[in-house]
C-alpha cells in the first residue's frame, strides 16, 4: 500500500486578476479553492494513475472539511487526524506572474500528534510512506525524523518531500525518492546553480548522502534522474501553462505510482514528467487522460 503523510494541508485559493495593484482596490477576474497540501496533492494524481494509496494527516475546522469532502467525492482513501485547529488557507496569486503566499500552520496538540504516530502502527514490509510539505510549527523541526523511524521500524520504503534541515536529515535513512526542484536544490547546498552540470553535481550529493532515487525538476525545461552511475533528463512536453501548482506533486506521484506497478525506473520517471506537465497544462491537477496524451512525448536522453 502506497500512503501519503500531509502534515500541513492546506485549502489553496487560487486568485486571478488582469493586473495586481498593490495598495488599491483589486477585482478578481477568477478564483478557485483546491484541497492542497503535498501529500493530498500526490494522492489525486495517484487515484488517477489507477494507484490505490491512503492519504493521511491532520485536517481540522471548516478547511479541513471542505478537504475531506472533496476527497471523499473522488473515492480517495483518507485516514485524517481530526484536529481542533482549523487547515490553513494558502494564497496563489495569479497577475501575470505567479506569487505564492503559504501559512503557517495549525497549532497540533500532543494528542493530535499521538493519534497520527499511533496510525502509522499498521505499517507493513512493502509498503511506500510519502512525506510531503512543510511541518506546522506546533510539531517541532525534528518530527519527520520520528515519522521516518517508524517506518523504518515496520520495514516500509519512505519518499521525502520537503526542504532544509528535515531533508539533510532524512538523507541518511535511505529514501526511496528525493525531488527538489532546482532552486530547492541550490538553497538546500547554500549556492547559486545555473548550469545543469552544476545540477548533476549537487544531485549527486543527494544519492552520496543516501537517497535512492533523486529527481531534480527544473519547471518548463523538465527534469534530471540521477540513479547510481545514470543520469538522465526528459524534456517537458510544450503547452499551455494554466496553473502549475502542484506540479512538482504530480512528478512524485506518477514516478511512485508507476514504479510500483511496473519495476521500471525510466518508465517511473516518464509518467513523473508527463503528470507534472499535465498539472502545468490543467487548471486543477492533471487527469488521467492528458497524462496519457502527454506520456509517449517525453523525450528521455541519457547524458
Ligand atoms: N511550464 C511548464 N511546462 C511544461 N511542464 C512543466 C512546466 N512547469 C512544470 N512542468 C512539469 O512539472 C514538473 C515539476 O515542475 P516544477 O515546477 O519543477 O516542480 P515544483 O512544483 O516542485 O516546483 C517539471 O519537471 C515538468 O515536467
Ligand atoms: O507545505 P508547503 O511547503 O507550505 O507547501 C504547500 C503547498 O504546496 C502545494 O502542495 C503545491 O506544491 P508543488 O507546487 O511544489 O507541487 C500546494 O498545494 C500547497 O499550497
Amino acid at each position: 500500500m502506497i500512503y501519503t503523510v500531509t502534515l500541513n494541508p492546506s485549502v489553496d485559493y487560487i486568485v486571478e486578476v488582469e493586473e495586481l495593484t498593490l495598495g488599491g482596490l483589486n477585482r478578481m477576474k477568477r478564483d478557485m479553492k483546491l484541497p492542497g497540501g503535498k501529500g493530498i496533492n500526490v494522492s489525486r494524481v495517484l487515484k488517477q494513475l489507477g494507484v490505490e494509496n491512503t492519504a493521511t494527516g491532520f485536517l481540522g475546522g471548516f478547511t479541513g472539511g471542505y478537504i475531506d469532502t472533496w476527497l471523499g467525492q473522488e473515492g480517495i482513501s483518507g485516514d485524517f487526524v481530526p484536529i481542533a485547529d482549523d487547515t490553513r488557507i494558502n494564497i496563489k496569486l495569479k497577475a501575470g506572474q505567479e506569487t505564492e503566499i503559504n501559512g503557517a500552520g495549525p497549532v497540533i496538540t500532543e494528542t493530535e500528534t499521538a493519534s497520527l504516530l499511533h496510525k502509522l502502527d499498521a505499517l507493513k514490509p512493502g509498503d511506500i510512506v510519502i512525506l510531503s510539505g512543510s511541518t506546522p510549527p506546533s510539531l517541532g523541526g525534528d518530527f519527520y525524523s520520528r515519522l521516518i523511524t517508524v517506518c523504518k521500524q515496520k520495514g516500509a520504503e519512505f519518499v521525502i518531500d520537503t526542504t532544509g534541515q528535515a531533508l539533510q536529515d532524512a538523507l541518511s535513512q535511505g529514501p526511496l525518492l528525493v525531488k527538489p526542484n532546482h532552486h530547492e536544490l541550490a538553497e538546500l547546498f547554500g549556492v547559486q546553480i545555473s548550469t545543469r552540470e552544476e545540477i548533476i553535481t549537487y544531485g549527486r550529493k543527494l544519492l552520496e548522502g543516501g537517497a535512492k532515487h533523486v529527481l531534480v525538476s527544473m519547471a518548463g525545461e523538465g527534469a534530471l534522474f540521477i540513479s547510481g552511475q545514470e543520469v538522465y533528463h526528459a524534456s517537458a512536453p510544450k503547452g499551455q501553462v494554466r496553473n502549475s501548482v502542484g506540479a512538482g506533486d504530480s512528478m512524485i506521484a506518477g514516478f511512485v505510482g508507476t514504479l510500483s506497478l511496473t519495476g521500471n525506473v525510466l518508465e517511473a520517471f516518464r509518467a513523473g514528467v508527463a503528470s507534472g506537465s499535465a498539472t502545468a497544462f490543467s487548471d486543477d491537477l492533471a487527469d488521467r487522460a492528458l497524462i496519457e496524451e502527454l506520456r509517449p512525448l517525453i523525450a528521455i536522453s541519457q547524458l
